[in-house]
């Protein structure tokens, strides 16, 4: 059949990309008879479902599309709860019933560290939550220029989609937001327009803690709160602490920059103090504005368990955490080895987990602000070999570089936790040259409805045969 504009035609989902959309292949025919191949990329389908889908340039090589119809559907294929889904960016796999997210999210792990030569058996299931829902401890919503408040449009970085209800966020972060968004609109205060560069409000952050109840909210803008603002601001606060009492921070953030990111070139305090206390296994943290932590807390505390549980710290020995933070893993391992270093590239939050170790009455820690190569050279120098190691580095992995400094530092154990399976399985494929053995990988669901999988590992030394 030759290629018409605005096609319709039955789709086969052959797999899933890493953004966790279906792709099939179509062969068509052109005007001149020749067979050519068309690649299509249909969100909201899962594998070897059939689809019908309208093509708007099917001459061309790859097309996204979305499905018009499912004509067979996948059994574990279910109504996705929301009623943002299909067009909201936030939650691709909504439509999947969870057991099939968490099975496909093991098979991601598993493929991975195949592809490296590992044995897939050592991956064990992955740990979903009890109750995937209302999982997140940290929102970042959007202002349209209109003043609406909400999140991006899948696909469409221009279009906010108006917020009424998020089944990810903590519920009450959500009933905060809808406050804001309610003042602003009574305020007729406009949105940012990113190609003007005009326009007052940018962004809406919005964190809790799950253990304190705590919250802190962020309003990005691009101007100070003074002058005409300040009555609206003053009324803000009033509305906030009436029908919110644990918010205890209110920050407004000057953004004046291009580049849209929630950065702040002056921070103004309208209520409250800076920070908000959170927990977690058991140890009390700080969060500012900016600082990372992680976002699903409920199952951050079982990674930490996991974590001691394989790498078995003891009293008699010393630890390096490397990529540390505030310092989330590096207090719970605390208590429990000789003496511990963290190393971490951002000086805020080297800052921040001295002082949580304080907090916490720790004082066999010490944190050095440093990227991680420079760092494990100087801990190395002055600390001598760790018998434990711990790494959780950011998704594009630690590197070949890190990963050999780590092996010729020989660590008798190596725990690496990791967000990105194919950044972790090239990182270990490294250590094998230096005598180590993959024990375990434990992956574990942090982002429920999303192609995103942590992953807890066991690495031992075991040096070579004779
Ligand atoms: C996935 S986070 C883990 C943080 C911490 N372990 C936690 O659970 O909260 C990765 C951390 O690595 C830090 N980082 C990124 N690149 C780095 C580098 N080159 N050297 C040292 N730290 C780095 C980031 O700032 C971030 O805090």
């Amino acid at each position: 059949m030759v290629m018409t504009k605005g096609e319709k035609m039955v789709a086969e989902i052959n797999h899933l990309d890493d953004r966790g959309s279906g792709r099939a292949v179509i062969w068509r025919e052109n005007e001149l008879g020749n067979l050519k191949k068309l690649k299509l990329t249909i969100p909201q389908t899962l594998p070897g479902e059939k689809v019908r889908v309208t093509v708007d340039q099917p001459e061309r090589k790859r097309r996204k599309a979305m499905p018009d119809e499912i004509i067979e559907s996948h059994a574990e294929r279910t109504e996705a709860s929301c009623q943002h889904f299909e067009k909201c960016g936030g939650c691709v796999w909504q439509h999947w019933h969870y057991n099939g997210q968490l099975q496909q999210k093991t098979d991601h792990v598993k493929h991975a560290i195949e592809a490296q030569g590992f044995d897939s058996s050592l991956v064990l299931d992955t740990i979903g939550m009890d109750e995937p829902w209302h999982y997140r401890n940290k929102m970042e919503f959007t202002f349209a220029t209109d003043g609406s408040l909400g999140l991006h449009e899948q696909g469409n970085f221009r279009k906010i989609i108006s917020l009424e209800t998020c089944l990810i966020a903590g519920k009450e972060m959500v009933e905060a937001a809808m406050t804001v968004a309610e003042w602003v609109n009574d305020y007729n205060l406009k949105g940012y327009d990113k190609d003007l560069h005009e326009g007052l409000l940018r962004h809406l952050m919005v964190r809790q803690s799950f253990a304190t109840g705590e919250m802190m909210l962020g309003l990005f803008a691009t101007e100070a709160p003074d002058g005409p603002l300040q009555e609206a601001t003053n009324e803000l606060v009033k509305r906030i602490e009436e029908k919110f009492p644990q918010v205890k921070s209110v920050l407004w953030l000057e953004n004046t920059a291009w580049a849209d990111r929630t950065q702040s070139e002056k921070t103004h305090l309208l209520a409250g103090r800076d920070f908000i206390y959170d927990e977690m296994a058991g140890y009390r943290f700080r969060l500012w504005f900016d600082t990372f932590f992680q976002t699903n807390p409920t199952q951050a505390e079982k990674l930490v368990e996991i974590a001691i549980d394989l790498g078995k710290p003891m009293k008699t020995e010393k630890m390096i955490d490397l990529f540390c933070g505030v310092g989330t893993f590096s207090l719970p391992f605390a208590s429990k080895v000789g003496k511990l270093v963290g190393i971490e590239i951002v000086e805020s939050s080297i800052e921040s987990a001295k002082r949580n170790a304080k907090d916490n009455g720790l004082s066999n820690t010490d944190f050095l602000a440093k990227d991680a190569r420079n760092g494990i050279d100087q801990v190395l120098e002055s600390f001598g070999n760790p018998e434990l190691l711990l790494l959780d580095p950011p998704r594009s992995g630690a590197g070949g570089k890190v990963m050999r400094r780590i092996g010729r530092a020989k660590p008798e154990r190596i725990v690496y936790v990791s967000c990105n399976p194919d950044t972790f399985a090239t990182d270990i494929k490294e250590l094998e040259a230096f005598g180590y053995t993959l024990n375990v990988v434990q992956p574990v669901d942090l982002f429920p409805h999303t192609v995103h999988v942590e992953c807890v590992a066991l690495l031992t030394y075991v040096g070579f045969p004779s």
